[in-house]
């Protein structure tokens, strides 16, 4: 059962990997700031009655980060990139979407995740994990393969406004008559997506990613497409490690902006908790055991970096 793994001690086996930098979050540590408003589209009111959709500007504080706890890791790092979106609604509630630049999650349980974390947990004698220990995860691990496989064949991407974002699990949308539909999304850049490749994995350096937002920003508000996709019956509702099939329609159901960009350090991203359980009106979250064990790991990072530690 999923109960049997708790958030205090997946925090822990995260800082055990990681270390733990004071006032930091655990996870998703080096990031940057950024502002703007996200439009809606009417389209998508035929499924969900929430009021980003309506077509009027939401703002929105933006955090665009690297997956992992090491503040210093290099921009080229083949890990996870994210981007986190607080919107403020006309009626003052707030909604959040925390996504990643991957289809799928490597984790369908909590346990996966933890497993994952102490078969990282650098070995005292070299300073890095225990490749035994590694093969050992993956072997027994096969949720953990379809993102491996993603992994290895995506490079990072050249900046944060050449990336896609997914939202990754099921969500509920639920319209004006109450009716549920499960849906997922992408966030597609209008910029294109952009790849490293081979030869700049070498020599774009370890810092370009925040540099490149601030720059992009300064030419002009950086766009993304929202894109919907509408789950059939059938499709995999509760487990992030697995894709819907490719042919499902996607509908564009509004376009993110962002205007501009900063270092993290005393901007409004900083001091927000990107909880993905923060919902608001018309959108609810699915079973997805890993979603809904994000929220009290989340609190557990915040609280510790709210309190200094
Ligand atoms: C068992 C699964 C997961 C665990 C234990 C976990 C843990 C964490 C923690 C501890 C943080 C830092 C929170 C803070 O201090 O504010 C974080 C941040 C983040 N996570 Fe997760 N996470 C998980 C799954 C996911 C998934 C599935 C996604 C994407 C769909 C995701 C996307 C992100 C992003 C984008 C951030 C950075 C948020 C920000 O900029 O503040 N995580 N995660």
């Amino acid at each position: 059962s999923d109960n049997v793994v708790s958030a205090d001690e997946v925090i822990s086996a995260i800082e055990a990997v990681f270390g733990a930098v004071p006032g930091e979050r655990r996870n998703h540590t080096k990031g940057s700031c950024a502002v703007g408003e996200f439009v809606g589209r009417p389209a998508a009111s035929r499924y969900t009655r929430s009021a980003l959709f309506s077509g009027a500007a939401v703002p929105v504080v933006a955090r665009l980060s690297l997956s992992g706890g090491n503040p210093a890791a290099p921009d080229t790092a083949r890990s996870g990139r994210g981007m986190a979106l607080e919107f403020k609604l006309p009626d003052g509630s707030l909604h959040h979407m925390t996504m990643l630049n991957v289809p799928v999650f490597g984790a369908a349980h909590p346990q996966t995740f933890l497993d994952l974390m102490r078969a990282m947990k650098p070995d005292p004698a070299t300073g890095k994990p225990d490749p035994d220990r590694l093969r050992d995860f993956k072997a027994s691990h096969p949720d953990a393969r379809p993102l491996g496989e993603y992994m290895a064949s995506h490079n990072p991407p050249t900046s944060y406004a050449n990336a896609a974002f997914w939202g990754i699990h099921s969500f509920k949308f639920l319209n004006t008559k109450d009716e549920t539909t499960i849906v997922r999304w992408r966030f597609v850049p209008q910029d294109g997506e952009q790849a490293l490749s081979a030869d700049e994995l070498k020599t774009a350096g370890a810092n370009f990613l925040e540099k490149a937002l601030i720059e992009r920003t300064r030419r002009g508000p950086v766009r993304w497409d929202m894109m919907l996709t509408v789950g059939v019956p059938g499709d995999p509702e509760d487990d992030p490690t697995l894709a819907w099939p490719s042919e499902r329609p996607e509908v564009s159901v509004g376009t993110l902006s962002l205007h501009a960009a900063t270092p993290q350090k005393g901007a409004a991203c900083e001091g927000i908790n990107f909880d993905p359980l923060v919902m608001s009106d018309g959108i609810a979250p699915t079973n997805d055991p890993v979603l809904l064990f994000r929220s009290p790991t989340y609190a557990i990072s915040f609280g510790k970096r709210l309190s200094g530690h």
